[in-house]
């Protein structure tokens, strides 16, 4: 058998035994660990089978799963491809056509809004079109270059042959097979954050001096991507950190260690507990909610197809439970910042206007991020004063 043909076979195997249990990155490590017989070349190209699979989300469903490999390839795929070369030589000359011109290609202009499932529960700020197109490409992997850091960084990719591009003053654009992390030091230089996620805490200097000591609890801090970015704003803040559990927040202490963050209070704590109060207030609150995590599955395709809708209603009650609870920790004139990296209704504007009706917290302005267009996140925040 040619290896074209055992690629595919391989693919066919592991997108049918895989049943969404855990993220489709660590399973397919599993499989190649299994089977030895894998070399770098095939583990690259049944990769690249499976994501294009993935990344059909419900399109050409009544399609066997070889001819689903082979459509998902073409039309995830930028450049020449070898499996399409040798077995569908007509559409890797077609390699080059737009997402549109490609499902033109195929005739079958009509699959193209099956490919994201859950439209209907899109915000309206999302552009539908825009958004299924981007989930046939993985976004670029973005780094934040820490405060005074930047020289040191590029010297660093340059000597290791890392192409970037210099997204802003402090965010490089790099792609997604680069060994960032054997060429600069993580955390202490720079931190690997999407870049709308660098971005959620701009709107704090227009409420918050940047030379004032202030007290910050960062609620749902996992491994402390937002509270990072916050000590790189505000150097003074007195800053709190926890997580549901502390196992989650061992992550958070070893990179806090590595980025020089010494001073600091953490805890665990359930914030769906109606008993959890916490005898402390801030003058700022980041709720950075567990979500659907949708405004960022075109980097996790298999959501496309095994979420499944229920699950958004599991999230808001959720959201509406831990928000209420930690915005209760707010002191009287402070801010409370809520964030998720969700495009769904239910998780973002909803929980604005439950906030609205059940605490005494103001608004003062929502946003998303939109990253479908730049290769990037999605992510919305909502900014409220008590
Ligand atoms: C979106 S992640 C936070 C990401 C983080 N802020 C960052 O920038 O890296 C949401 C976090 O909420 C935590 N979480 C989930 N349920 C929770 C609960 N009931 N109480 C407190 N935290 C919870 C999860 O463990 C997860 O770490």
């Amino acid at each position: 058998m040619s290896r074209f043909y055992s690629w595919l076979n391989a693919s066919q195997e592991f997108v049918s035994m895989y049943k969404g249990e855990e993220p489709f990155a660590s399973f397919i490590k599993k499989q190649f660990a299994k089977h030895k017989k894998y070399g770098s070349t095939d583990r690259k190209n049944i990769s690249q089978l499976c994501y294009g699979f993935f990344r059909l989300g419900k399109a050409f469903e009544e399609q066997p799963v070889i001819d689903r490999l082979l459509i998902g390839v073409f039309l995830s795929s930028r450049s020449s491809n070898d499996v399409l070369q040798e077995i569908k030589p007509l559409w890797n000359e077609n390699i080059t056509l737009n997402t549109h011109e490609k499902f033109s290609f195929l005739q079958a202009k009509e699959e193209l809004s099956k490919v994201f499932p859950l439209h209907h529960k899109l915000s309206s700020k999302i552009d539908r079109e825009v958004f299924q197109i981007s989930m046939f490409h993985q976004p670029l992997l973005f780094i934040r270059v820490r405060p005074g850091k930047i020289d040191v960084v590029e010297q660093k990719l340059k000597a290791a042959a890392i192409q970037y591009n210099r997204v802003n003053d402090s965010c490089l654009a790099i792609a997604n097979s680069s060994k960032v992390d054997a060429a600069i030091h993580l955390n202490r230089d720079a931190v690997i954050q999407d870049l709308n996620s660098q971005k959620v805490l701009d709107i704090l200097p227009g409420y918050i001096q940047s030379d004032r000591p202030f007290g910050a609890w960062d609620c749902c801090a996992a491994s402390g991507g937002k509270s990072i970015l916050l000590k790189d704003m505000y150097p003074q803040v007195e800053l709190t950190v926890s997580d549901i559990r502390e196992t989650i927040l061992r992550n958070l202490h070893q990179r806090f260690s590595q980025a020089g963050i010494k001073d600091y209070h953490s805890f665990d704590a359930d914030l769906t507990q109606p008993t959890f109060i916490l005898n402390k207030t801030f003058d700022l609150v980041i709720c950075d909610a567990p979500c659907s995590g949708s405004g960022t599955w075109s980097r996790t395709p298999e959501q496309l197809a095994f979420f499944k809708e229920e699950t958004i209603d599991h999230y808001n009650k959720l959201q509406k439970s831990i928000s209420l609870n930690s915005s209760k920790s707010v002191r009287k004139g402070g801010y409370f910042l809520y964030i998720t990296c969700s495009v769904f209704e239910n998780e973002n504007e909803d929980i604005v206007q439950f906030l609205q009706s059940h605490s005494s917290l103001k608004l003062l302005c929502q946003q998303y991020f939109i990253g479908y267009d730049k290769s990037a996140d999605t992510l919305f925040t909502a900014l409220f004063t008590l």
